[in-house]
């Protein structure tokens, strides 16, 4: 088992004179672990306890199972904690799937057990093969990014780290461990039926590629090793340069400098995207992969000014012009529809304040910021809404209507304001303004007397 303390001494995964907290099934890899643990006991002076966890998934015989990881600790000398959790339960009642669960509560009673005894270290038993099935399941799935390392020799987890000594190692050479060392380890029959698509790797492609190279387990160690060093790194890169790069970030939505943003080399900008999705998301959902990145990377690059993409849990990717947005913000904006009152004065989701009043004074500078009409021509009630598709106006002085869509882009309005951007329209349905950029054909022109109805936007 020379590999096993290689890694241990190279990775600085155990310190003299530490406790250390061992998760046991009582199968061979974490037996394994345990027994050469304890090979390590006296001379780094370490303190082992070994915790197991009865899912209580096959009655007596994992009742069994955990009293075999005691006895096996009672006959080595080593502290152990056990515990039955009704698993099936937890599952039925939190919605979860039974792998799912049992990994939960397990992780939860480590949490336990680690505080219980003031240790900062687990070790888990997953070893070289488990590797290689990780690394390539997730690259078939489309994993980008640090997860394309696999499983993790050492990681951050509660007050300390998780550590693996076991990667470097095949599952047939743990065998031959236990073998020698007269262990007699538990066979989980469950096991073998519980993951379909890693049952799938173990069978047809690990023999194939064992085959190839006897060795392929170590050769996807350094590849996870390696790989994760050069990707740790340009996540460093990535953070500085996207500083740059960011012109707005808070926990509903973060702005970019798309110019700044397509300066930067590829690689960076693919993890950029990632880092704003991480932040936004706090973990980036399962159900994105490399796909929804790139489609990202192509809004931002193509030459279309603007454009936007949908993404779950409501979150929207706007670009516009110069900028791109990723929000969170825009749903409760978009659907509002207001009867205005004459005279009164609304305040809008997006923070205009429309006035209304009547007025016999015809002002003579008037901007796109006031709308005036008769008070005896008017259809009411007057409407102000946000735009729809398809919504057109009459604009002065031409003939036809014009798209209000077309208005947004000619004042080059972002793509993210126009959706809460209010129309005032009347009781005909006619759009009359489009406040603080146009005025259909329906203002009142010339000089007459009498009464108006005099609208004013602030913005
Ligand atoms: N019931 C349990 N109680 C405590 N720790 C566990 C338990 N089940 C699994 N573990 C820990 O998680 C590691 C990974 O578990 P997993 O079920 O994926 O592997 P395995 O091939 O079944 O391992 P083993 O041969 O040790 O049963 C195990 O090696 C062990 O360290």
């Amino acid at each position: 088992m020379r590999d096993v303390y290689t890694l241990i001494k190279k990775q600085e995964l155990l310190e003299e004179d530490s406790t250390v907290v061992v998760g046991v099934s009582g199968g061979p890899d974490s037996l394994a672990l345990l027994h050469m643990l304890i090979c390590l006991k006296e001379k780094m002076n370490l303190k082992i306890i070994a915790a197991h966890m009865d899912h209580m998934f096959r009655g007596e015989e994992s009742k069994a199972e955990m009293e075999f990881v005691i006895d096996f600790c009672e006959k080595h000398n080593i502290a152990s904690e056990a515990k039955q959790v009704d698993v099936s339960s937890y599952a039925m009642k939190n919605k979860k799937n039974k792998q799912v669960a049992a990994r939960e509560c397990r992780y939860l009673f480590y949490k336990e057990i680690l505080d219980k005894h003031h240790s900062k270290t687990l070790a888990l038993g997953h070893h070289g093969d488990d590797q290689v099935e990780t690394i390539l399941m997730r690259l078939v799935r489309g994993n980008t990014g640090e997860a394309l390392a696999g499983i993790k020799v050492k990681r951050p987890f509660h007050n300390g780290i998780i550590i693996r000594p076991l990667l470097r190692t095949t599952k047939e050479n743990i065998l031959l461990y236990c073998k020698e060392n007269n262990l007699n380890p538990r066979f989980d029959s469950s096991n073998e039926k519980s993951d379909y698509t890693r049952n799938r790797f173990r069978k047809t492609v690990l023999p194939f590629l064992k085959s190839e190279n006897p060795q392929v387990h170590e050769k996807f160690q350094n590849f996870s090793e390696t790989f994760l060093e050069d990707e740790t790194y340009l996540q460093v890169l990535t953070q500085q340069q996207m500083n740059k790069v960011f012109k707005r970030q808070d926990l509903s939505a973060v702005e970019i400098d798309i110019k700044r943003f397509l300066n930067l080399p590829l690689p960076l900008q693919r993890r950029g995207i990632k880092l704003i999705l991480n932040y936004l998301y706090v973990n980036i959902p399962s159900s994105l992969s490399s796909i929804h990145i790139e489609s990202i990377q192509t809004l931002l690059s193509q030459e279309h000014p603007s454009g936007s993409l949908d993404y779950p849990g409501g979150l929207k990717v706007i670009k516009s012009y110069t900028t791109c947005l990723f929000t969170f913000e825009h749903t409760e904006l978009e659907k509002y529809r207001i009867e205005l009152e004459i005279p009164s004065s609304v305040t809008l989701p997006n923070g205009f304040i429309i006035s209304c009043n009547v007025t016999r004074e015809i002002p003579i500078h008037r901007g796109n910021d006031t709308f005036l009409m008769s008070y005896e021509a008017i259809s009411t009630p007057l409407i102000i809404r946000p735009r729809e598709q398809g919504d057109k106006m009459k604009l002065k002085g031409m003939n036809g209507r014009k798209k209000v869509k077309d208005i947004f882009i000619d004042e080059k309005i972002p793509l993210h304001s126009r959706h809460a951007w209010p129309i005032v329209e009347d009781g005909n349905g006619n759009i009359l303004w489009v406040p603080g950029l146009k005025k259909s054909k329906f203002e009142e022109e010339g000089i007459h007397k009498g009464e108006f109805v005099i609208l004013h936007v602030r913005v």
